[in-house]
């Protein structure tokens, strides 16, 4: 199969990367199912990349329905070891406007129906996950965004991004309550798919795309799905300059990530004794402990 060490999720709003060369699109089949689409594998500043939209090229998924396992899976049979999430979050503190750039480093999980690991059917794993994304994988993302002084977007290194499990945006309460904890932006998407990168040892990273206040703001009315579409062209545009710079960056000087080596110390069932099916299952994450 076709190959790219650098994968990209494009969330609402980036359903396509425009400056992709070559382009091959290349439709995996996964022992957790089928992924949102096709993976889209091309040619992005000399370096193949891969790309998948989050929530379908139709935008046809909701939050509670993406096969997160079955999308970094298929990142993996690709040969992906960074993967570069762009999303669209509302940002809980007045300093992160609309149209503005979070790198988060940290999630506060707040899903109720999502699955977020691969281990399971007698094999058994507790990856660490104290530092969620990956910090080297991070600071070439917010340095890339630094580079590129795009009008209007200020950039906000560091971060807590919220995972609410959506579909319906928050309460005024839940809102309020995010902020009082000190969280920064909310989303519904990328807690579980960060989960899923580090179990498969990939160095994953965010590039959060301010759209709205959720609804907090005294000033500002409660987010809409019209108020988010207003800021995701020009957000989209602007995330697509950030992640060709990134994979620059990346390729020319490509980092060494503790991602990598993240199931290391994590997996507690001996592996001779674990079931042959699960060991199968589990394949390409598992391949080089057995
Ligand atoms: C379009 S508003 C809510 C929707 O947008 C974000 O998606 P993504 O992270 O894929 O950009 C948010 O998480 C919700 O799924
Ligand atoms: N306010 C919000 N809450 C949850 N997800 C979002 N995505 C964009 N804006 C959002």
């Amino acid at each position: 199969m076709t190959q790219a060490k650098i994968g990209i999720i494009g969330g609402s709003g980036l359903y396509k990367m425009e400056a992709l060369k070559d382009v091959e699109e290349v439709t995996v089949d996964t022992p957790f199912g089928s992924p949102s689409d096709a993976l889209i594998v091309g040619t992005l500043e000399g370096t193949k990349v891969a790309f998948l939209a989050r929530h379908g090229r139709n935008h046809h998924l909701s939050p509670s329905e993406l096969p997160f396992r079955a999308n970094i899976y298929a990142m993996k049979s690709l040969g992906v070891e960074y993967l570069i999430s762009a999303s669209a979050v509302g940002s809980l503190q007045a300093e992160a406007k609309p149209l503005d750039m979070v790198v988060p480093d940290q999630f506060i999980d707040r899903t109720k129906n999502r699955i977020s690991t691969f281990f399971s059917e007698g094999i058994v794993a507790h990856i660490a996950f104290g530092d969620p994304v990956c910090p080297k994988l991070a600071g070439v993302l917010a340095d890339a965004v630094d580079s590129l002084n795009l009008t209007d977007v200020n950039l906000h290194r560091g971060g807590t991004y919220v995972c609410m499990e959506g579909p319906a945006f928050s309460t005024k309460a839940e809102s309020n309550l995010y902020r009082s904890w000190g969280a920064t932006i909310i989303g519904m998407t990328n807690l579980p798919e960060a989960k899923l990168a580090r179990e498969a040892e990939i160095a994953y990273a965010t590039l959060a795309l301010v759209t709205d206040y959720d609804c907090w703001h005294p000033d500002h009315d409660s987010v809409t799905v019209d108020m988010i579409i207003a800021n995701l062209h020009r957000n989209a545009t602007n995330a697509q300059k950030v992640i060709q710079e990134t994979v620059k960056r990346l390729s020319a000087n490509p980092p060494e990530s503790e991602a990598h080596s993240a199931l290391k110390y994590a997996i507690l069932t001996p592996l001779d004794k674990a079931p042959t099916a699960t060991k199968e299952k589990l394949g390409l994450i598992l391949q080089k402990y057995l």
